[in-house]
């Protein structure tokens, strides 16, 4: 049987896709298939770290956070992205992983801390890590967070699983007309404002030399297809 291409990988998984089709929260049915996709990736020894986002539930910079104080409305935001950890790992639980919610954010009669040594030894036993809070700090993203959590646990990639199938010459959502690239470089995405992740995630990756894979969390199977090497999503390069 082929081998999967990555020992570890860090997921970023989106929160907004969690909604599925309602306007907002978190859709049963979407967020227990995203979890089957996975399982099915664990189940192949893949150790795997996730950072949820939490779009579905709270940005700090949305019209709902108006006239609020930013980085009390990123708190917010970051609290959104405990929940959406806590019904993650549940729902892992339910479908027979065995996950861990680490929180960046002290707040622990809910999820233990995030503690460095204790994610690896629990990415060794082949424990599903969550990493819930983002960075702990405002103005931040879960992106962001996703480089920095990548490059604290070596890991050997940054999977962004979003709502659309890789990185685009403009919104695909806005423009009709936006092409999507097979892959591009660092520095081409942060000159081009491609937002699909922030300049931040970029160039911490950049400099890290961690490769980061955006592709669809909404097609089946393309998680797998990742995971396998297989030709899906775009790849972001140094
Ligand atoms: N050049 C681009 N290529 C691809 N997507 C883009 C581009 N520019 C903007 N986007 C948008 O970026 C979105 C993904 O980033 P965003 O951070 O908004 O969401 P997410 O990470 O999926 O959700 P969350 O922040 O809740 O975890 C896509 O859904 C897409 O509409
Ligand atoms: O390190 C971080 C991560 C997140 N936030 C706040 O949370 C929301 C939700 O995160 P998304 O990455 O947008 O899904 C974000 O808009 C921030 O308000 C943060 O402050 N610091």
């Amino acid at each position: 049987m082929t081998k999967p291409a990555y020992q570890r990988v860090l997921l970023k998984l989106s929160g907004e896709a969690l909604m599925g089709d309602d306007p907002f929260g978190i859709n049963r049915a979407t967020i227990e298939r995203m979890v089957a996709d996975v399982a099915e990736v664990s189940k192949l020894g893949v150790e795997l770290a996730v950072v949820i986002g939490g779009g579905n539930i709270f940005r700090g910079v949305a019209p709902g956070a108006q006239g609020m104080d930013r980085a009390t409305a990123d708190y917010m935001g970051m609290l959104a992205t405990v929940m959406n950890a806590l019904a993650l790992a549940d729902a892992m639980r339910q479908q027979g992983i065995t996950a861990r919610v680490m929180s960046a954010i002290g707040i622990e009669q809910v999820v233990e801390p995030y503690v460095r040594p204790k994610a690896l030894q629990y990415l060794e036993e082949g424990k599903v890590v969550v990493f819930a809070a983002g960075t702990g700090n405002p103005f931040f993203t879960t992106d962001t967070a996703a480089a920095l959590r990548g490059s604290e646990i070596s890991a050997e990639i940054v999977l962004k699983a979003t709502k659309v199938d890789g990185v685009y010459t403009a919104d695909p959502k806005k423009d009709p007309h936006a092409t999507r690239y097979e892959q591009i470089s660092f520095d081409e995405a942060i000159a081009k404002h491609l937002q699909v992740m922030d300049a931040t995630a970029f160039a911490l990756c950049r400099d890290q030399k961690l490769p980061i894979k955006v592709f669809s969390i909404v097609k089946p199977g393309a998680l797998k297809r990742v995971i396998m090497g297989e030709d899906e999503g775009t790849l972001v390069h140094v």
